[in-house]
């Protein structure tokens, strides 16, 4: 359970360079607007991600979440605001770098490559820290058998973290889903990134999958800061420090759990959404 009074010291473990706890925002997004043609998806939206942190987006349905994670991914260019990375302006955020800066995600579904086992898998999260280059592959040079091992240890460690390491030497498809989001999971973490940005992460788990969930996200925290995008209600409540609330592309509320819940704009939005649509519940 997050405790978000907690002083930046009590959660941290430095492992990471540059972005100690109180040293300022990990990641931000300020003053994001996004437009698709006439539709306004993200209206001067900003998004502050402290280091070690959890940091939950929540809001309506269409109400900005998956543009804002796709501007923080870079599959999304906004028309207007600006990112920063560690203080320093983002000029660019190109989904390629996203690795090599620090950056891993997963995505709505799971998004594994059905032709490749689930080693080959989370070894392609990894594949950014291979020392051995372009020639070294192309010829096989031990350098580059060196490299593959390595790759393939920290592919295991990463599956072994998830719980998944029986799996390895398997093929998606044959895979139960909430393994496969396991997989995917740990292809993000096979990076180790510094950030990690997870879309949806409890869709289509059931509730002991969702706590351990929770409960994974909050380790991880010890070492990265994590953005989570969920319409589970319960979870992002449970495991976030900081929450953003989004409704019709605007910022509503950032806040605690806490102080977001009891937010009348939150729950305006909540209750519009509910006028909107009678027959979605918000918690499945
Ligand atoms: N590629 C696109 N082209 C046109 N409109 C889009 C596109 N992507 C999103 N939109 C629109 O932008 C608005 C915000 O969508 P977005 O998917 O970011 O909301 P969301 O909060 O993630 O919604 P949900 O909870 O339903 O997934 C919606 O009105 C959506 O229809």
């Amino acid at each position: 359970m997050a405790s978000p009074e907690q002083p930046d010291t009590h959660r941290s473990n430095t492992g990471t360079a540059g972005a100690s706890p109180g040293s300022g925002p990990l990641f931000e997004a300020e003053g994001v607007s996004v437009r698709f043609g006439g539709l306004v998806a993200l209206d001067d939206a900003s998004l502050s991600v402290a280091p070690h942190r959890v940091h939950g987006v929540i809001g309506p349905n269409g109400a900005g979440k998956t543009t804002l994670f796709n501007v923080c991914c870079g599959f999304v260019r906004p028309s207007s605001g600006r990112l920063t990375w560690r203080g320093s302006a983002i000029p660019e955020l190109r989904p390629h770098r996203l690795a090599g800066m620090g950056i891993a995600r997963t995505l709505q579904g799971v998004g594994l490559f059905p032709g490749l086992s689930v080693v080959d898998n989370v070894m392609v999260g990894a594949d950014h820290r291979r020392r051995a280059g372009f020639l070294s592959a192309l010829f096989a040079l031990p350098r580059s058998d060196t490299d593959e091992r390595r790759l393939r240890a920290i592919a295991m460690a990463a599956l072994r973290e998830l719980d998944a390491d029986s799996y390895a030497d398997r093929f998606p498809a044959s895979l139960p889903y909430p393994v496969q989001k396991r997989v995917a999971m740990a292809r993000a973490l096979a990076a180790e990134p510094e950030l990690l940005l997870l879309d949806e992460p409890a869709s289509g788990l059931g509730y002991d999958e969702i706590t351990e969930l929770g409960a994974l996200v909050r380790t991880l925290a010890t070492r990265m800061s994590v953005v989570v995008v969920d319409h589970h209600m319960d979870l992002v409540m449970s495991i976030c420090d900081r929450i953003t609330v989004l409704d019709f592309g605007r910022v509503v509320a950032t806040g605690t759990p806490e102080e977001v819940r009891d937010d009348p704009a939150v729950i305006d939005a909540y209750l519009g959404e509910d006028a909107r649509s009678p027959e979605r519940s918000r918690d499945d």
